[in-house]
């Protein structure tokens, strides 16, 4: 159950294994082993290509396997904070996770499964009747897509955030909707949410690439007086399109990228009680400037699916979901910061701290079973000694079994000499992605002043057009003064000129900058491939220089 007083809560939902996975023969690797502890079974290949698993242990506020329900959850997790909305704070919930991991399932819920937002409505509407009489609801409902807001409430017009004077950040036109009862706003949200996902193309992947805000404002007079607000993410993975995919789709993952990144980093300011917020580090911060400041609550739903084929996202939501809170647990220090930054880059793997190794045997075509647990308390510690010790079938053949953690000296295997005679190149791939992601930032903003100019060049074009139109009626009258005309003629045409060779230079960098983009794409790429065929990732500093060795 999670603690209503705690600002910050991060929880994991397991979803079930799909009927499309399980026709593929997909496996669950996930285990909930305690209240707040989930496992992971990566399935590896060592260079000498023998199976062994990775079991990567996580803790959260809470962990909600695959036979909970929309309700259970929203109990334990959701309802504990709901009432604080009503003490003026505001209380935000989050689901994160990779396409298809349940965020919408979670939040909307389905066809007689309700999901977050009418179990809350439900209370608001509950507490309100009973408590307060005075407050009046309103709901807005909007998304980020491309780093750009729509009104998911009129038509997907396009919206604009402003900060005032008092840096309170408004959305210019946003429609705010007055609702007087659960059934209204139910249809409302049913309304945004079909615009959502008919809005743009039809498609159903362009729901995952864009964030929807859902906010639900409590109102006295017309002073809001705290605030309820729900973000489904886009699909976590949609951040590392910026290798492979075409231009617009690198740009679209790189601003969703920017955006989560930008967010962990808020929520972590928040956990920590930083003075300083990091919102302005993308639209969706910016716009949920409020959620993180003053007297708030949150949630995040870090959702990931259970099969083996979708490990590595599976991973990368833990990971982030970790990082959000990571820090308050200080036991990581200066190691953790290294990480973190390495990780932040593409959305990289991080090297998790427990971490446990062992070799799958050879005819073993699946997974081991869970391991039972006898005592739910003791259970992380309970598993370490198992795989080290009791387990002969799992026991590590090359190596000592257990690394990270406690047992940093020893490596986690050795491979055998004559596995190893091609070398992967030395490469530093940190460097690459830490160039690319300023190259996308440098480009994102040249875009936008591109565009900017380009259409003030037009505005200034017209206002020309129209000066040469009077300066060709005043020459055709008899008597006119040719001097005159001659005079602004060429000033106009200087100006004129100046301008193109402007936006021309303009367009010459931002052409410049792509082309960099791509050779760095397609140099990340191959280096990728590299440690793919070595089955590497980024932080396999050891068997890397084992390798070198
Ligand atoms: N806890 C659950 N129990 C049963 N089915 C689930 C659960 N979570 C998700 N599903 C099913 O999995 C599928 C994908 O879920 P959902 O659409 O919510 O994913 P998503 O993360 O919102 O994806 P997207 O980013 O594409 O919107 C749906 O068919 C949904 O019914």
């Amino acid at each position: 159950m999670v603690e209503k007083d705690q600002k910050i809560q991060v929880i994991v939902r397991k979803r079930p294994l799909n009927s499309k996975e399980i026709s593929k023969g997909d496996q669950d690797i996930l285990q909930r082993l305690s209240a707040d502890t989930l496992i992971v079974r990566e399935q590896k290949l060592k260079v000498d290509l023998t199976k062994y698993i990775e079991e990567h242990h996580f803790n959260f506020d809470g962990v909600y396997s695959e036979d909970i329900s929309n309700q259970e959850l929203y109990i334990s997790a959701v309802q504990p904070i709901v009432q604080a909305s009503f003490q003026g704070a505001k209380v935000t919930c989050f689901a994160y996770g990779q396409t298809g991991s349940g965020k919408t399932f979670t939040m909307m819920g389905e066809e007689s499964i309700p999901g977050l937002y009418l179990l809350a409505a439900t209370d608001l509407f509950y507490y309100r009747d009973q408590y307060f009489r005075n407050i009046k609801f309103t709901v807005s409902f909007y998304e980020i897509y491309c780093g750009k807001l729509h009104d998911l409430l009129n038509d997907r017009n396009q919206l604009f955030a402003r900060e005032d004077a008092k840096q309170n950040v408004n959305i210019v036109g946003l429609q705010n909707k007055p609702v007087e009862t659960v059934e209204a706003l139910m249809k409302i949200i049913g309304t945004g949410m079909e615009s959502r996902t008919t809005g743009q193309t039809g498609a159903n992947d362009d729901s995952s690439r864009s964030h929807a805000i859902l906010e639900i404002n409590l109102k006295q007079g017309k002073k809001v007086v705290g605030k309820m607000s729900f973000i489904d993410l886009a699909g976590s993975e949609r951040g590392a399109d910026v290798s492979g995919a075409d231009f617009k789709t690198r740009m679209d993952g790189a601003e969703i990228n920017k955006s989560l990144l930008a967010l962990k980093e808020c929520i972590r300011a928040l956990d920590q009680e930083k003075r300083h917020t990091p919102f302005r580090g993308s639209k969706l911060t910016q716009v949920l400037k409020d959620s993180f400041l003053g007297n708030c609550r949150t949630v995040m739903i870090a959702n990931v699916s259970p099969g083996l084929l979708s490990c590595e996202h599976t991973l990368n939501t833990l990971r982030y979901a970790d990082r959000v809170k990571e820090l308050k647990k200080g036991e990581k220090g200066d190691k953790a910061g290294k990480d973190d930054k390495l990780a932040n880059i593409l959305m990289l793997p991080r090297q998790n701290v427990n971490v446990v190794r062992y070799n799958v045997e050879e005819n073993e075509e699946t997974l081991p079973p869970p391991k039972p647990i006898k005592n739910e308390e003791d259970s992380s510690r309970l598993l370490f000694k198992k795989a080290n010790k009791d387990d002969n079938k799992f026991k590590s053949k090359i190596g000592s079994g257990i690394s990270g953690g406690k047992n940093v000296n020893q490596k986690p295997f050795m491979p055998p000499p004559k596995a190893v005679e091609k070398k992967p190149p030395q490469v530093n791939m940190e460097e690459l992605s830490e160039k690319h992601e300023q190259l996308i930032g440098i480009i994102l903003a040249e875009e936008e002043d591109l565009i900017n100019s380009h259409r003030k060049m037009i505005d200034e074009m017209v206002d020309m057009i129209k000066h040469q139109m009077g300066l060709l009626s005043e020459v055709d009258k008899p008597g006119s003064d040719v001097d005159n005309y001659v005079r602004e003629l060429d000033t106009v045409l200087s100006i004129k000129e100046d301008m193109i060779k402007g936006i021309r230079e303009k367009l010459r960098v931002f052409n410049d900058h792509l082309r960099q983009e791509e050779d760095l794409t397609l140099a990340f790429e191959k280096n990728k491939a590299v440690m793919d065929v070595f089955n590497l990732d980024a932080h396999d500093d050891d068997l890397l220089q084992d390798i070198d060795d």
